[in-house]
């Protein structure tokens, strides 16, 4: 594999509180990475050691082959970061924030804000853009250098649902262009959709982690539909519970169940109102793991 990131056996402390207890993962280049967990999973350490903010206090982060603070020059040069807190000015407008970053930069891209949808904000100050507006700045300047890996943390975080999925179609586009890109969000639709591995952090600890495809191959679907008239949940083919209004069925292949189920309610002239048929998700197994992490800690 071509490995942009490598991080080995990383720890990290704040004082006496160990944030990040010795994790491992690689990013091969040209791949979106989502670093998911709950808040205070270690996530956002994580990603300030990898950007050059601090040191490990043992274990051994490499990105594109270089150590992000003995080469800090040399690393940032080819990075573009996000960090949860952007430190602008606000009297500056878009326009002149850009500008005065376009000093820093060899060979700035001269199309960020067409990119983040910022262009009609150009005049604006940063004091008046909104939230999700500060964060496409923020993403746009980390796009100025043409950066090889992008550190985005909680980048869509105060995006309107239009802004989001722009976001999400333009970091797909930027890893189909090589980009390297390490992500870090609580919108789990968001990990699903863009990165092609990811680690769960819970506690400073990766609790899983892997391909996207087979961290979520082998976990149950779901096809829930309303309770025919008439019906009790054990005339229907597969087993079913109800949940909520709803009865639900849980296999392997959604679709094959949905199937069987359609079947036996056209053989019965039976009507499956509200039928939603749905994969495994991240949310599902995030949650399973939440709630195992839970019951440990009890
Ligand atoms: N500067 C600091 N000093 C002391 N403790 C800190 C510091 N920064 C983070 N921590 C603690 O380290 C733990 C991990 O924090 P971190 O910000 O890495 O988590 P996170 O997974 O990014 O969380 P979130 O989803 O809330 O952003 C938390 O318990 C946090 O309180």
């Amino acid at each position: 594999m071509d490995t942009a990131i490598r991080v080995d056996g990383l720890r990290k402390r704040y004082g006496d509180y160990e944030a990040v207890r010795g994790i491992s993962f690689e990013v091969a280049r040209g791949e979106v990475f989502a670093l998911l967990g709950r808040n205070g999973a270690g996530k956002t350490t994580t990603v300030e050691v990898l950007a050059g903010f601090g040191r490990p206090d043992s274990g051994t982060v490499r990105v594109l082959g270089h150590d992000p603070v003995a080469d800090r020059a040399r690393v940032r040069r080819r990075t573009g970061i996000m960090l949860q807190e952007a430190g602008f000015f606000p009297d500056l407008t878009v326009a002149q924030t850009v500008a005065s970053w376009r000093e820093f930069v060899t060979d700035p891209r001269p199309d960020v804000l067409a990119l983040t949808g910022l262009e009609h904000r150009s005049g604006t100050k940063v004091r008046q853009l909104s939230g999700g507006e500060k964060r496409r700045l923020d993403l746009a300047l980390a796009l100025l250098g043409r950066p090889e890996v992008l550190f985005l943390d909680e980048p869509t975080a105060g995006m309107d649902p239009e802004a989001r999925r722009a976001t999400w179609n333009l970091v797909a586009e930027l890893a189909d262009a090589g980009t390297t890109v390490l992500l870090t969000t609580h919108y789990l639709e968001e990990a699903q959709r863009l990165a092609g591995h990811l680690a769960i952090m819970d506690g400073g600890e990766i609790v899983a982690g892997g391909g996207m495809a087979e961290t979520l191959a082998g976990r149950a679907g779901r096809v829930a539909f309303e309770p025919p008239d008439g019906v009790r949940p054990e005339d229907l083919p597969l087993p079913a519970t109800a949940e909520g209004p709803m009865l639900v069925v849980r296999a392997a292949d959604p679709d094959v169940a949905a199937q069987t189920l359609l079947g036996w309610a056209g053989e019965r002239g039976v009507r499956l109102r509200g039928l939603e048929v749905r994969s495994a998700t991240l949310e599902e197994l995030f949650l399973d793991l939440a709630g195992s992490a839970a019951e440990e800690a009890r």
